[in-house]
């Protein structure tokens, strides 16, 4: 019989490839977990026993679902989402273990530790390669996933326009919009014989899909779609073409420059959209079921406007309106976990992180935790913020709806002035309760949002001047409603596209931490 060298060959190249998987699998599964938990165990942090290949997603999903049949009555929502992080809480402190699958988390909320963890500078602490793998198709390589130099040059890039002197410009957008939304309440409201109930949920988000697209990508529409082409014209530049210059101005092939512009615009279209959307659906829900504070914001939005459209001077004075919304994101904060990856053996105070180790800063819990809000930490209770944010709590730097540091989020001043605007003009028109059929059940999907919507009803009033005098907004051509197909550019809509329906199939898939 003769030796077949090819098949012995062939034989062998496999067997080699199957011992390489199956080292590189038992390293990364057996090993390194093993290795990095007796690190962390050596310094005194515990956590739950874990099993192989789980780790303790099915004690996670337990919890969560032994919880989920109940309305929440309460705003305090760490114990109704996170039970068993309450429970790992107080049996191992604030800082302990956990895994989920083969990533070991490190969960701190230790006051100390947070502030070193978040204000960390080095490129070497960044966002969790996890997130890359799992939205890597969602999301590409753009700001919100990227580490290292990568990331500090999309930032560089974008964080310019989005300063407070940017969205300034922006404002005329952000009302055209808001009174578009206003102007179909209105005549839903006359239709349906002076209240009507209204799921605003869709609205909301309408209200801000519309906002990020025609502000960051569309205000060059005037000057037409040339603008794709033309990066030397000397109008102003809007996010999108800062994007596409900062695409052309470094060392990409066409494919990547390509890639860059198109992962960019649905990063920004993502980590706008849905975080504003569900803050307004919060406020306009707390701010039903306070009526009190409802009549407290809408007088001081009367006193201030006088019947206009609020600018920019009138919003900065909104002090009640702020107290409201800063209530809102610390109760309802729409990122409730500020997730780091150590690419690289870390200490922060007395806790050294080995390399590949993930590090949760648990945002609800810190934003609702008695020891640091007093006694009445579940409670909506806006005037706590009457002094800002210092006067508000025993750690300020514990308060962290945009997050804190390096990657403080990019567009907290445009979320800002969304709200208040879009607040301001429904409190000045008209006044809203709850509908009997809302269900009080917040749901953690990308963020948190009402699981059944919030059902508000609502009547038109006139309580501004100059609705008194005339029953229109005093809003000029805005009223116009304008088809996004039409102001949104190229580029950016093939964004909004995919962003919107990985976004459909996340929200369908998700149901987990
Ligand atoms: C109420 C609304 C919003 C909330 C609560 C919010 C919250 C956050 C948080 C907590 C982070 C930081 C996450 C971390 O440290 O890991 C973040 C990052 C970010 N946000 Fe926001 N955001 C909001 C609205 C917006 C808007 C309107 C935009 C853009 C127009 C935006 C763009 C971004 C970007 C680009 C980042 C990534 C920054 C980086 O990694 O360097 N956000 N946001």
């Amino acid at each position: 019989m003769e030796f077949n060298y090819g098949k012995a060959i062939l034989t062998l190249v496999w067997l080699g490839v199957f011992v390489h998987l199956f080292v590189r699998l038992f390293h990364d599964l057996v090993l390194n977990p093993k290795r990095l938990r007796a690190i962390l165990r050596k310094q005194g942090i515990n956590g739950p026993p874990s099993t192989f290949l789980l780790g303790n997603i099915r004690e996670i999903r337990r919890a969560q679902s032994s919880t989920t049949g109940e309305p929440v009555e309460t705003h305090n929502l760490a114990a109704f989402l996170f039970p068993f992080f309450d429970e790992w809480r107080n049996q191992f402190g604030q800082v302990f273990m956990f895994v989920l699958g083969n990533i070991q988390i490190l969960h701190v909320n230790e006051p100390e530790a947070v502030r070193e963890i978040t204000t960390c500078t080095s490129l070497d602490l960044g966002k969790p390669t996890y997130q890359y793998k799992e939205r890597g198709a969602l999301l590409g390589q753009g700001i919100l996933t990227s580490n290292g130099s990568v990331w500090a040059h999309q930032r560089k890039i974008l964080a310019p326009e989005l300063y407070m002197d940017k969205v300034k410009g922006m404002m005329g957008l952000i009302s055209e919009s808001a009174v578009t939304l206003l102007e179909s309440w209105k005549s839903r409201i006359a239709k349906e014989g002076g209240v009507a109930s209204i799921k605003i949920d869709q609205d909301m988000r309408s209200f801000s899909g519309d906002v990020i697209s025609r502000a960051c990508f569309g205000s060059n529409f005037t000057q037409g779609q040339a603008i794709f082409f033309k990066m030397d014209a000397a109008y102003e530049k809007d996010l999108l073409q800062m994007v596409l210059e900062g695409a052309k101005n470094s060392d990409l092939s066409q494919e990547e420059t390509d890639r860059f512009i198109v992962d960019n615009c649905k990063n920004i279209y993502l980590a706008g959209y849905e975080t504003t959307a569900v803050s307004t659906i919060w406020c306009l829900m707390l701010l039903a079921m306070n009526p009190d504070w409802q009549e407290r914001v809408r007088e001081e939005v009367v006193d201030i406007c006088g019947g206009h459209n609020p600018n920019y001077d009138m919003i900065r004075k909104m002090k009640q309106m702020t107290m409201v919304i800063n209530e809102m994101l610390r109760l309802y904060p729409p990122v409730t976990v500020v997730s780091r990856e150590a690419f690289k053996d870390m200490r922060f105070g007395n806790i050294f992180v080995p390399k590949g180790v993930n590090i949760w800063t648990n945002v609800l819990s810190l934003h609702t935790d008695p020891e640091i809000w007093g006694p009445d930490s579940y409670k909506f209770n806006p005037d706590r913020f009457s002094k800002g944010i210092t006067g508000a709590c025993r750690l300020p730097h514990l308060y962290m709806p945009f997050g804190v540091g390096p990657r403080i989020c990019l567009g907290q001043n445009l979320a800002m002035v969304e709200l208040k605007m879009l607040l301001a003009l429904i409190l000045s028109k008209f006044s809203f309760t709850l509908s009997p059929n809302y269900v009080h059940k917040p749901a953690l999907r990308l963020v948190i949002e009402p699981e059944y919507g919030v059902d508000l009803l609502y009547k038109r009033d006139c309580f501004d001047y100059a609705c008194a005098k005339s029953p229109r907004l005093p809003s000029g051509p805005s009223a116009v409603s304008v088809p996004q197909a039409i102001v949104t550019p190229p580029f950016a809509a093939v964004a909004i596209n995919v962003v919107e329906k990985g976004r459909r199939e996340e929200r369908e898939s998700y149901g987990r931490v």
